[in-house]
Protein backbone atom coordinates (compact mmCIF):
# COMPACT_ATOMS: atom_id res chain seq x y z
CA UNK A 1 0.00 0.00 0.00
CA UNK A 2 1.67 2.99 -1.25
CA UNK A 3 1.95 6.43 0.44
CA UNK A 4 1.80 9.35 -1.36
CA UNK A 5 2.72 13.28 0.22
CA UNK A 6 1.85 16.28 -1.89
CA UNK A 7 3.52 19.49 -1.52
CA UNK A 8 0.71 21.99 -0.89
CA UNK A 9 2.21 25.04 -2.34
CA UNK A 10 2.76 27.22 0.81
CA UNK A 11 5.91 26.88 1.36
CA UNK A 12 9.48 27.69 0.92
CA UNK A 13 11.96 26.05 -0.48
CA UNK A 14 13.68 26.05 2.93
CA UNK A 15 11.00 24.31 4.80
CA UNK A 16 10.09 22.14 1.75
CA UNK A 17 13.57 21.05 1.67
CA UNK A 18 13.34 20.43 5.70
CA UNK A 19 10.10 18.46 5.59
CA UNK A 20 11.21 16.44 2.64
CA UNK A 21 14.37 15.21 3.86
CA UNK A 22 12.62 14.37 7.33
CA UNK A 23 9.58 12.28 5.15
CA UNK A 24 11.50 10.73 2.62
CA UNK A 25 12.17 7.67 4.44
CA UNK A 26 8.58 7.25 5.49
CA UNK A 27 6.65 7.52 2.55
CA UNK A 28 6.55 6.09 -1.08
CA UNK A 29 6.67 8.54 -3.03
CA UNK A 30 6.68 12.87 -3.22
CA UNK A 31 5.06 14.92 -5.30
CA UNK A 32 6.37 18.53 -5.83
CA UNK A 33 3.46 20.19 -7.06
CA UNK A 34 4.47 23.59 -6.64
CA UNK A 35 2.14 25.90 -9.43
CA UNK A 36 3.63 29.24 -8.10
CA UNK A 37 7.08 28.51 -8.05
CA UNK A 38 9.21 29.64 -11.14
CA UNK A 39 10.75 26.66 -12.90
CA UNK A 40 14.61 27.26 -11.61
CA UNK A 41 13.12 27.45 -7.98
CA UNK A 42 11.52 24.01 -8.22
CA UNK A 43 14.74 22.54 -10.39
CA UNK A 44 16.92 23.99 -7.24
CA UNK A 45 14.57 22.23 -4.86
CA UNK A 46 14.70 18.91 -6.74
CA UNK A 47 18.62 19.22 -7.20
CA UNK A 48 19.20 20.10 -3.76
CA UNK A 49 17.22 17.28 -2.42
CA UNK A 50 18.70 14.84 -4.46
CA UNK A 51 21.90 16.19 -3.17
CA UNK A 52 20.46 15.92 0.57
CA UNK A 53 20.08 12.12 -0.33
CA UNK A 54 16.53 12.00 -1.41
CA UNK A 55 16.11 9.29 -3.59
CA UNK A 56 15.26 10.15 -7.30
CA UNK A 57 12.87 7.35 -7.15
CA UNK A 58 10.44 8.57 -4.66
CA UNK A 59 9.98 12.26 -6.50
CA UNK A 60 7.32 12.93 -8.42
CA UNK A 61 7.18 16.36 -10.78
CA UNK A 62 3.85 17.35 -10.77
CA UNK A 63 2.91 18.72 -14.49
CA UNK A 64 6.22 19.86 -15.61
CA UNK A 65 7.47 17.22 -17.84
CA UNK A 66 10.15 19.53 -18.44
CA UNK A 67 11.43 19.60 -15.08
CA UNK A 68 11.54 15.90 -14.74
CA UNK A 69 13.46 15.03 -17.64
CA UNK A 70 16.16 17.80 -17.24
CA UNK A 71 16.78 16.87 -13.01
CA UNK A 72 16.26 13.35 -14.28
CA UNK A 73 13.52 12.25 -12.37
CA UNK A 74 11.27 8.82 -14.03
CA UNK A 75 8.07 9.56 -12.24
CA UNK A 76 5.59 12.60 -13.71
CA UNK A 77 1.90 13.44 -12.29
CA UNK A 78 -0.76 14.82 -14.76
CA UNK A 79 -3.39 16.77 -13.38
CA UNK A 80 -6.26 17.76 -15.32
CA UNK A 81 -5.44 19.51 -18.77
CA UNK A 82 -1.89 18.51 -18.31
CA UNK A 83 -0.08 17.10 -21.24
CA UNK A 84 -1.76 14.22 -22.76
CA UNK A 85 -0.55 10.89 -21.32
CA UNK A 86 -0.30 8.43 -24.20
CA UNK A 87 2.18 11.17 -25.78
CA UNK A 88 3.90 11.19 -22.73
CA UNK A 89 4.04 7.62 -22.55
CA UNK A 90 5.07 7.21 -26.20
CA UNK A 91 7.96 9.81 -26.25
CA UNK A 92 9.04 8.81 -22.92
CA UNK A 93 8.38 5.38 -22.50
CA UNK A 94 10.25 4.36 -19.32
CA UNK A 95 8.87 7.62 -17.81
CA UNK A 96 6.28 6.76 -14.67
CA UNK A 97 3.45 9.00 -15.09
CA UNK A 98 0.22 9.43 -13.11
CA UNK A 99 -2.67 11.11 -14.24
CA UNK A 100 -5.75 12.75 -11.51
CA UNK A 101 -8.89 11.96 -12.42
CA UNK A 102 -12.70 12.48 -11.18
CA UNK A 103 -15.04 10.16 -12.72
CA UNK A 104 -15.19 6.57 -14.49
CA UNK A 105 -14.65 8.24 -17.74
CA UNK A 106 -11.70 10.04 -17.06
CA UNK A 107 -10.01 7.26 -15.11
CA UNK A 108 -10.47 4.39 -17.90
CA UNK A 109 -9.26 7.76 -20.10
CA UNK A 110 -6.40 7.37 -18.37
CA UNK A 111 -5.85 3.71 -18.85
CA UNK A 112 -6.19 3.96 -22.25
CA UNK A 113 -4.04 6.61 -22.68
CA UNK A 114 -1.61 3.89 -20.80
CA UNK A 115 -1.08 5.64 -17.15
CA UNK A 116 0.38 3.67 -15.14
CA UNK A 117 -1.95 4.85 -11.93
CA UNK A 118 -4.39 7.55 -11.34
CA UNK A 119 -5.20 9.49 -8.46
CA UNK A 120 -9.03 9.67 -8.01
CA UNK A 121 -10.65 12.34 -5.83
CA UNK A 122 -11.52 14.38 -3.73
CA UNK A 123 -12.82 11.59 -1.95
CA UNK A 124 -13.61 13.79 1.25
CA UNK A 125 -14.18 17.22 1.79
CA UNK A 126 -10.84 19.26 2.04
CA UNK A 127 -10.13 22.91 2.26
CA UNK A 128 -7.96 22.16 -1.41
CA UNK A 129 -11.23 22.06 -2.37
CA UNK A 130 -13.83 24.78 -1.04
CA UNK A 131 -17.06 24.34 -0.86
CA UNK A 132 -17.08 21.25 -2.84
CA UNK A 133 -18.57 17.99 -1.36
CA UNK A 134 -16.02 15.23 -1.42
CA UNK A 135 -16.50 12.57 -4.21
CA UNK A 136 -17.28 9.71 -1.18
CA UNK A 137 -16.20 6.40 -1.04
CA UNK A 138 -18.44 4.63 -3.05
CA UNK A 139 -17.33 6.40 -5.95
CA UNK A 140 -13.74 5.84 -5.18
CA UNK A 141 -14.72 1.75 -4.90
CA UNK A 142 -16.51 1.95 -8.45
CA UNK A 143 -13.09 3.23 -10.06
CA UNK A 144 -11.35 -0.03 -8.59
CA UNK A 145 -14.01 -2.24 -9.55
CA UNK A 146 -14.25 -1.30 -13.45
CA UNK A 147 -9.72 -0.08 -13.85
CA UNK A 148 -7.15 -2.35 -13.94
CA UNK A 149 -4.59 0.67 -13.04
CA UNK A 150 -3.96 0.90 -9.46
CA UNK A 151 -5.71 3.54 -8.01
CA UNK A 152 -4.34 6.40 -5.71
CA UNK A 153 -7.06 8.01 -3.50
CA UNK A 154 -6.82 11.53 -2.53
CA UNK A 155 -8.67 14.18 -1.03
CA UNK A 156 -9.46 15.06 2.61
CA UNK A 157 -7.62 11.58 4.11
CA UNK A 158 -6.30 11.40 7.60
CA UNK A 159 -5.65 8.96 10.17
CA UNK A 160 -9.85 9.15 11.57
CA UNK A 161 -11.01 8.60 8.02
CA UNK A 162 -8.34 6.37 6.24
CA UNK A 163 -9.66 3.10 6.97
CA UNK A 164 -12.84 3.57 5.05
CA UNK A 165 -10.45 4.25 1.77
CA UNK A 166 -8.45 1.21 2.52
CA UNK A 167 -11.98 -0.72 2.77
CA UNK A 168 -11.83 0.13 -1.06
CA UNK A 169 -9.27 -1.45 -1.99
CA UNK A 170 -7.04 1.58 -3.43
CA UNK A 171 -2.78 0.68 -4.65
CA UNK A 172 -2.06 3.80 -2.60
CA UNK A 173 -3.36 6.93 -0.82
CA UNK A 174 -1.90 10.55 -1.40
CA UNK A 175 -2.34 13.30 1.24
CA UNK A 176 -1.35 17.02 1.71
CA UNK A 177 -2.48 19.13 4.56
CA UNK A 178 -2.29 16.10 6.84
CA UNK A 179 1.79 16.09 6.40
CA UNK A 180 2.05 19.15 5.46
CA UNK A 181 0.14 20.81 7.44
CA UNK A 182 1.55 19.43 10.42
CA UNK A 183 3.67 20.83 13.20
CA UNK A 184 5.46 17.52 13.06
CA UNK A 185 5.18 16.18 9.46
CA UNK A 186 7.38 13.52 10.22
CA UNK A 187 5.48 11.99 12.77
CA UNK A 188 2.20 12.88 10.94
CA UNK A 189 3.93 10.62 8.50
CA UNK A 190 4.96 7.73 10.60
CA UNK A 191 1.40 7.28 12.12
CA UNK A 192 -0.34 7.63 8.71
CA UNK A 193 2.24 5.07 7.32
CA UNK A 194 1.83 2.83 10.16
CA UNK A 195 -1.70 2.85 10.12
CA UNK A 196 -1.60 2.38 6.24
CA UNK A 197 0.52 -0.47 6.36
CA UNK A 198 -1.77 -2.71 8.65
CA UNK A 199 -4.43 -2.32 5.92
CA UNK A 200 -2.33 -4.05 3.44
C1 LIG B 1 -3.88 17.94 -5.06
C2 LIG B 1 -5.26 17.46 -4.93
N1 LIG B 1 -5.93 16.89 -5.99
C3 LIG B 1 -7.18 16.55 -5.65
C4 LIG B 1 -8.13 15.95 -6.59
O1 LIG B 1 -9.28 15.72 -6.20
O2 LIG B 1 -7.72 15.69 -7.71
S1 LIG B 1 -7.55 16.90 -4.05
C5 LIG B 1 -6.02 17.55 -3.77
C6 LIG B 1 -5.56 18.13 -2.48
C7 LIG B 1 -5.51 17.14 -1.37
O3 LIG B 1 -5.17 17.81 -0.21
P1 LIG B 1 -5.55 17.25 1.21
O4 LIG B 1 -4.85 15.95 1.41
O5 LIG B 1 -5.03 18.31 2.15
O6 LIG B 1 -7.04 17.14 1.26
Amino acid sequence: MELHAITDGKKSIKELKEIITSIADVVDYIHIREKSKVPAEIVALVEELIYAGVEKERLVINDRLDIALLTGIRNVHLPANSLPAAKVKTAYPYMRVGVSVHSVEEAKTAEEARADYCLFGHVFETDSKKGLAGRGTNALGKIVEQLQIPVIAIGGITPDNVEQVLEKKVHGIAVMSTIFSSSQPKEAAIHLKNIVQKGG
